[in-house]
């Protein structure tokens, strides 16, 4: 058994997430927010270059989303890394200065927040609103901070593919997030949200980073899909699961940043290997074009799916997602409409769902 033998990250998680009323919401898309208000992200840092331009913007967009009803709201680290950083002429300390501070500006905002609300149901920080019940004072709001694949630094879409080339080993990306690891940790998230992971080899370097750096803060793997059976890479999603399965540091596994229309298989197809919560945050359905750094709408889907996207909460609820959100081209609306949908009678968790027959039973719910 490995050092964190004695650490129960998912029973933490599924308190918490039983506290926010049996689904717990997560935000959406940071990045695509921040491009929707006017920051320019076509770069190889992407939303990491607002840690340096524009972190007032970060923080209104945390702002936006806690207003909407998340109850996680996650930094803006994504791509943001040391390695980055240093390509473009910036010190060790600086680019450390920075992970720490994507970390601070969400805690700021929840801090905002937090004052807000205490005055009244329609005071936070001077917006005439209407307070969510995903915000209630008995569920506290969760930070995680961003750690983006190593795909996201090569800043060529491959979060996409998971084609690393065969000279990038496990101990590669060990070593390309361990320091960035640490830096987040100590910065005191709630949570540490790996995600937009393509494939089983760096759920496996995670898993490994988080015992040998005795990383105590609960984590979750969030893997990308574009076929609902595996991760972007091939590797079955059972397998990449269960790597996040094995490991007791990580509280939950899910899938983000992929078409909504795969979310429900995928869901059924992680609960079969574990019983720790499952997370999900699809994106709008449009696909990312990294040449232009631009959406386009896509062939089984696009704008249409993205209507759609709100009506199927209460449907994966019903296979077992514990934590929903939304990643890139999703916004405050969605995640209003997420936090509501999952408050009315029909998005809870009473009614069986037909593709449930053979799942073992989930605590969360
Ligand atoms: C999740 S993708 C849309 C992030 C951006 C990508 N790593 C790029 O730099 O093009
Ligand atoms: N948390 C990141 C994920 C990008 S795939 C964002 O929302 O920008
Ligand atoms: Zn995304």
């Amino acid at each position: 058994m490995g050092r964190g033998g004695d650490v129960d990250a998912a029973g933490a998680l599924r308190r918490f997430v039983r506290e926010a009323g049996g689904c717990a919401v997560v935000d959406g898309g940071l990045a695509t927010e921040l491009e929707a208000h006017g920051a320019d992200l076509r770069d190889e840092l992407w939303s990491a270059r607002c840690l340096l331009s524009a972190p007032h913007l970060i923080r209104k967009v945390h702002l936006d989303y806690l207003d909407a009803g998340a109850n996680i709201i996650t930094s803006a680290s994504y791509q943001a890394t040391i390695q980055g950083f240093q390509e473009r002429g910036l010190s060790r300390e600086r680019s450390e200065a920075l992970l720490r501070r994507s970390v601070h500006i969400a805690q700021e905002a929840r801090a905002i927040f937090a004052e807000g609300s205490s005055k009244g149901p329609f005071a936070t920080h001077g917006i005439h609103h209407h307070r969510s019940a995903a915000s209630s004072a008995r569920c506290p709001v969760l930070v995680a901070a961003s750690v983006g694949s190593y795909g996201a630094y090569l800043a060529d879409g491959s979060e996409y593919t998971g084609e690393y080339g065969r000279s990038v080993t496990k101990e590669t990306l060990k070593s390309f997030h361990r320091r960035r690891l640490q830096v987040l940790a100590d910065a005191g998230p709630d949570l540490i949200a790996f995600e937009t992971i393509p494939n089983k080899l760096e759920a496996q370097a995670y898993a490994e980073l988080m015992e040998e750096e005795d990383i105590r803060i609960p984590a979750w793997l969030s893997f990308t899909s574009r076929d609902g059976a595996s991760a972007a890479s091939g590797d079955p999603i059972a397998e990449c699961a269960a790597v996040a399965d094995s490991c007791a540091r990580v509280a939950a596994v899910g899938v983000n940043c992929t078409a909504p229309r795969l979310i429900h298989g995928l869901v059924l197809s992680i609960r079969k290997v574990t019983s720790k919560p499952v997370v999900v945050y699809p994106n709008s359905g449009e696909t990312y074009v990294p040449e232009t750094k631009e959406w386009v709408e896509s062939d089984g889907g696009g704008a249409s799916e993205t209507t759609d996207f709100v009506s199927c909460v209460g449907r994966w609820r019903r296979a077992g997602a514990a934590l929903v959100g939304g990643c890139c081209r999703t916004s405050p609306a969605t995640v209003r409409a997420i936090s509501r949908a999952l408050r009315e009678p029909d998005g809870d968790a009473a009614s069986p769902d037909d593709d449930d027959d053979d799942l073992p039973a989930v605590a969360v719910l």
